[in-house]
């Protein structure tokens, strides 16, 4: 599956913050987001979720493809981490938890509530909950919060190898997780408004 984004105009609370940005995402390839602070990648990032609609332009190939990850790790606190597998993996038609569970050394964690678990460990779960997708395309922001050196890594050989079977990456992270990737910089595509006080979309407050 590839993903192609053309002639993208993002905005945040109506106020333009991307424009004139094309980009494809090919499978196999990742593509780390770059930019300074404000640059949008996360609006890019929920753009390509589905979460925001583009002011203009257009993304193809992405349908129900895609699995997102943002900020907030998205875990249920009251059921356990392979409850919360379960309960994704049912969502997404997928039968088996358990490479998941592997991937990031969930096993001595499994029966634990969700909500007891460190920052770092809910991090790992949360990106476990990609696993159980099935989705081609991953669409990260900042993934990697959180994570100690072991989960880095753990987080960077799950990414190689949903590479290697022919998924694909788009990411912000400032790390570098010694994956091959290209770049994406948004600094050229800044839009002049973004400087500009502007409304809010209370949504994603
Ligand atoms: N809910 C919102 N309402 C209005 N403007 C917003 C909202 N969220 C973000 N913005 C603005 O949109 C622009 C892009 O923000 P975005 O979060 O996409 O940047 P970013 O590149 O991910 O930044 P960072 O590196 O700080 O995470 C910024 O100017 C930001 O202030």
């Amino acid at each position: 599956m590839t993903l192609n984004a053309h002639n993208l105009t993002l905005a945040r609370g109506g106020v333009p913050v991307v424009t004139g940005l094309s980009f494809t995402l090919s499978s196999g390839q990742a593509l780390i987001l770059r930019g300074p602070n404000g640059a949008g990648k996360t609006t890019l990032l929920r753009t390509v979720a589905g979460l925001l609609p583009p002011l203009a332009g257009d993304i193809s190939g992405a349908d129900d493809g895609v699995a997102y990850a943002g900020h907030a790790d998205g875990i249920k606190a009251m059921l356990s981490v392979r409850e919360n597998l379960h309960f994704w993996a049912q969502i997404f038609g997928v039968n088996d938890i358990e490479p998941a569970i592997e991937a990031y050394a969930l096993a001595p964690l499994a029966d634990r509530l969700a909500g007891t678990l460190s920052a770092g460990q809910k991090r790992r779960l949360g990106l476990a909950r990609l696993l159980v997708t099935g989705c081609p395309v991953w669409v990260l922001d900042e993934p990697t919060v959180s994570l100690d050196t072991d989960a880095v890594a753990m987080f960077a050989r799950v990414v190689e190898a949903h590479l290697g079977q022919g998924g694909s990456a788009l990411l912000a992270t400032h790390i570098d997780l010694g994956v091959e990737a290209e770049v994406l910089d948004l600094t050229p595509f800044r839009a002049a408004s973004t400087l500009r006080a502007g409304a809010s979309d209370e949504a994603f407050l």
